[in-house]
């Protein structure tokens, strides 16, 4: 199983690059990593596993963390209405998205970066992502709210952007023109 120990951190190269097209259908290599992304998440979450191994609870994680610069997402979370959306994804990629902004009013945290980073992360309000799951089916999901956001997230980290490249040194806390607040 993955644990802290398996994420790098922030510094080290590989979150700086341009991640690789997974080839498709994957290799049973690839198939294994991204399953051991989505069992992170789930420890993660769960108190007793995330007490026992020390892990840091994620909602999403993209395999240049695990030192793997292949685009390969993994995404677990319940939003605002309680719904689970759970994702393992190859290739995912946003293929739209609307011109309003949105940003989580607590501002973003990183299990890559060991620091508070202050300051609020604009991101799209609404996107919409093509991706090919594990079992090989290619899907488009229509994602607004916080879900939207980690997507955006867990997205930039296979560009080799950080989250606080998106916010503005001059102000940070300057909301960005009309964007909706996701508590
Ligand atoms: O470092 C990562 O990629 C995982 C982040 C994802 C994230 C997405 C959106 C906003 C902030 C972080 C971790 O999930 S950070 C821990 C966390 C846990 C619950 C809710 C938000 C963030
Ligand atoms: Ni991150």
């Amino acid at each position: 199983m993955l644990t802290a120990k398996d994420i790098i951190k922030e510094g080290h190269p590989t979150l700086r690059v341009v991640a690789s097209d997974v080839s498709l259908p994957p290799s049973q290599e690839d198939s294994i990593t991204l399953q051991k992304m989505m069992e992170y998440l789930q420890n993660s979450q769960n108190p007793d596993i995330s007490q026992q191994y020390n892990l840091r609870p994620g909602v999403g994680l993209a395999a240049p963390q695990i030192n793997v610069p292949k685009k390969m997402i993994a995404i677990h979370i319940r939003d605002e209405s309680g719904t689970l959306h759970s994702y393992a994804l190859f290739n995912p990629r946003i293929v739209s998205h609307s011109v309003e902004k949105s940003f989580l009013t607590s501002g973003e945290g990183c299990l890559s970066v060991d620091r508070d980073v202050p300051g609020l992360v604009p991101r799209y309000a609404r996107v919409t992502v093509k991706a090919t799951t594990l079992q090989g089916e290619e899907i488009k999901l229509r994602l607004k709210g916080l879900v939207a956001i980690v997507f955006q997230h867990e997205i930039d980290h296979l560009n080799g952007v950080m989250f606080y490249d998106h916010i503005n040194q001059d102000n940070p806390f300057q909301p960005p023109e009309g964007a909706i607040p996701i508590e």
